[in-house]
């Protein structure tokens, strides 16, 4: 996407927004509620037409011939609530263009690879609300899309099925598929996203990939369990700061030029260290921290 802006009336939901979603790689579009992801989506989809900026594919404007090969599963459901869940799937299938054989078998398969195989006669409704998610997302796969654009796929998912859908989402992208999908909640998805883009308020304000800028934040944490409630010996530190200070958990920010193992020394002189870890910055940290902008540093917490 190149330059995108929209306004719903005078609201600005998209303010120059521009990101790349490479095939092979498992992107985040990532951002607080209301940042504008959907909408960013909707843009990209071709559902909502941006008042400035173009989208792009394989480098040239992206056309209706081009979106038949795209999957896109919307953040609000759009299921046929009476509808027995093979169908359901078989339908979306021939909505693309597939032969109810090829749609039948297709169907089949994903709903297998989504633990739902044993559903395919139920009424749709009468799935769980993760359950009918996961048939949402097998209705978007069942033309095998070169793209795919999620939008939300995590919320409201179990661990088990947020792992599992991880595995079905990491599988596409390795055999080459454009994959892009956005959420909210940034600590939930950090391990699974290669690539991400971070928007807030319409704006990108940090893109890249996930391992290298967690590194390249120069920020590390220093996570320690001191058998001792005196802190007076964080005074030898000056440059470090007390992130958070609960009961078994103190977090200190250990700015580069500052030794983490000499603050851990600090500690254990103070009291005995029963646990300790040097942790890069989580990706809601680096958000804080990008959104808040140098004007604007009391949000950082
Ligand atoms: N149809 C609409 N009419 C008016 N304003 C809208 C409409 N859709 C979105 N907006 C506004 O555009 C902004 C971006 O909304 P959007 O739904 O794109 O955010 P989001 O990042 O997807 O949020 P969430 O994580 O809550 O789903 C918000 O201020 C929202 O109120």
């Amino acid at each position: 996407m190149r330059d995108v802006s929209h306004a719903f009336g005078d609201r600005v939901a998209l303010d120059g927004v521009s990101l790349d979603v490479s095939p092979g790689v498992l992107t985040g579009l990532l951002g607080p509620n209301g940042a504008g992801k959907t909408t960013l989506m909707r843009v990209m989809l071709g559902v909502l037409d941006p008042a400035r900026g173009e989208v792009l594919c394989d480098g040239r404007p992206v056309g209706e011939e081009d979106r038949r090969r795209w999957g896109y599963m919307p953040q609000e459901r759009g299921l046929y609530p009476g509808m027995p869940v093979g169908d359901q799937v078989v339908h979306f299938g021939r909505l693309h263009g597939l032969s109810r054989h090829d749609a039948t078998t297709r169907a089949h398969a994903l709903l297998e690879e989504l633990d739902l195989a044993d559903r395919w006669g139920d009424r749709t409704d009468k799935l769980s609300g993760g359950m009918q998610q996961r048939l949402q997302l097998a209705t978007s796969l069942v033309h095998d899309p070169e793209v795919i654009v999620l939008d939300e796929p995590f919320a409201g998912l179990d661990p088990v099925a947020v792992e599992s859908l991880s595995v079905t989402l990491r599988q596409r992208a390795r055999t080459g598929a454009t994959l892009l999908f956005s959420s909210h909640q940034l600590d939930l998805v950090q391990d699974l996203c290669e690539q991400i883009v971070m928007v807030d308020h319409g704006r990108t304000v940090l893109e890249g990939e996930v391992a290298q800028l967690r590194a390249a934040s120069g920020r590390r944490q220093l996570r320690l369990h001191v058998d001792t409630a005196d802190r007076a010996w964080l005074g030898g530190f000056p440059a470090v700061t007390v992130i958070s200070d609960e009961a078994d958990d103190l977090r200190l920010d250990v700015p580069v030029g500052t030794e983490p193992l000499d603050v851990l020394d600090g500690a254990r002189r103070a009291g005995r260290v029963v646990d300790f870890g040097l942790e890069l910055p989580t990706l809601s940290q680096l958000f804080l921290a990008a959104a808040a902008g140098p004007d604007d540093e009391e949000r950082t917490g």
